[in-house]
């Protein structure tokens, strides 16, 4: 069999359902194998299929998270557009059946699809019920103002922390733009064009940040890392509550010990009166050039095997990535899997309420992969009292502004 190598980047137990998703498929067919390898984080799994690329070692798949989206579509020569790919190779792609939520973030601007959006998520809010009902909370909170006022009970009845958060630039500044209906860069959020400039030093998100900073300095709010790297503190119950993306559900359901709800993530009442719908983050899946045209034909045919509903559906109720297609939506609905689990269908109720707006669609930045590292360090300097909010993002926006226009001068 022709093999395929595929670069990933889902460790515990959505890295287990990626093997057994790829077995599924060999197991199903005898012309090719898929081969996945788990590469390390998403940082690091982009880094080496760059250095692959240029030492002509590229894998022919590779999952690159969302934040990586701009800077492979810059990468002309590197990438095999999964819509042409599809086309090329005799399998029939109906890119209309995808969440145009989802298929928006990876397309052309004539709508092309690039990439194929195999784990796409949206961050929620995960909360302790047991934690609640001990403290004589009756409902997870809604606004901000809620999320301080359940805090302070959840610490008055002997909680060490309110609610930890990961992946912060995604949950505190990136969707809470978007919920706020705030831009985050300018151009659209960069989808206008690559002059794009950041604008997340505003009034709002710097009031935001700076409440995030004053609950650090009174336990309402416990940092725990860059990544997911936050969920012990959940899991052990030092924080009643804790932010993260939709597909931290796999996890939760293997490591939280206790009864947990999930809910949508809080909008700020002061800004808004209706939060717009959360934006999606999680990865795509990148055919890279140079390989065989049997290897592409394995290519094609699996990403036809991903899109499948079953496939999909099965992929969606374990892990809490969306389901990416509206077929995948309605056989997980129609085989009662939201009934029975609730709160597994709030990432795509908040994801797909109402019309996105240009602040809400999504993100596209060259070089957001530094700009965020960048964001990283300037918010981390804010948690330890080295700096105000204002002074952390306006730096942030300065010089995460110098890349953007590195990569804008790169890529007129
Ligand atoms: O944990 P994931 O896979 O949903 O990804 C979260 C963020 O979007 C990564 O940038």
């Amino acid at each position: 069999a022709t093999q395929v190598e595929w670069w990933h980047a889902m460790g515990g137990a959505n890295g287990e359902k990626v093997e057994e998703i790829a077995k599924a498929f060999n197991d199903s067919q005898d012309a090719y194998e898929v081969k996945p390898v788990y590469k390390g984080n998403y940082t690091e799994t982009m880094t080496s299929a760059i250095a692959a690329f240029r030492a002509k070692q590229q894998p022919a798949i590779v999952q690159v998270f969302e934040v990586g989206t701009a800077s492979m579509m810059a990468a002309e020569g590197a990438i095999y557009p999964v819509y042409k790919l599809m086309r090329e190779n005799g399998q029939s792609f109906r890119q209309d059946g995808f969440l145009s939520a989802v298929t928006g973030y990876y397309s052309t601007e004539s709508g092309d699809m690039l990439s194929m959006p195999f784990n796409s998520s949206t961050p929620v809010l995960y909360y302790n019920k047991e934690l609640f009902a001990k403290a004589g909370i009756k409902k997870a909170p809604t606004t901000w103002k809620e999320m301080g006022e359940v805090s302070q009970k959840l610490l008055d009845s002997g909680v060490s922390c309110g609610f930890t958060t990961a992946w912060q630039s995604w949950t505190q500044l990136e969707n809470y733009s978007a919920r706020q209906d705030l831009p985050f860069a300018s151009e659209a959020n960069g989808f206008g064009g690559v002059n794009t400039r950041l604008q997340f030093n505003g009034d709002n998100q710097v009031a935001h940040i700076q409440q995030l900073s004053d609950w650090h300095k009174s336990g309402i709010f416990s940092y725990g890392g860059r990544r997911s790297d936050a969920a012990p503190k959940f899991y052990s119950q030092e924080c009643g509550m804790y932010m993260d993306s939709s597909a931290g559900y796999a996890g939760m359901k293997r490591n939280a010990k206790f009864d947990f709800g999930v809910s949508q993530l809080p909008y700020d009442d002061k800004v808004i009166d209706t939060p717009k719908n959360s934006i999606i983050g999680g990865a795509s899946l990148w055919v890279l050039q140079g390989k065989s045209d049997a290897e592409y034909r394995g290519v094609a045919s699996f990403l036809s095997f991903l899109s499948r509903a079953e496939v999909q559906a099965d992929w969606h109720q374990f892990s809490g990535y969306l389901p990416i297609t509206q077929a995948a939506y309605e056989l997980t609905e129609g085989q009662g899997f939201y009934a029975a689990n609730p709160g597994t269908d709030v990432a795509v109720m908040q994801m797909s309420s109402g019309t996105p707006t240009a602040n809400s669609k999504g993100l596209r930045l060259g070089n957001f992969v530094q700009i965020r590292d960048i964001i990283n360090e300037e918010l981390e300097a804010v948690w330890a009292g080295k700096k105000t909010a204002k002074q952390a993002l306006d730096t942030a926006v300065k010089r995460g502004d110098a890349l953007l226009a590195r990569f804008e001068k790169a890529n007129k």
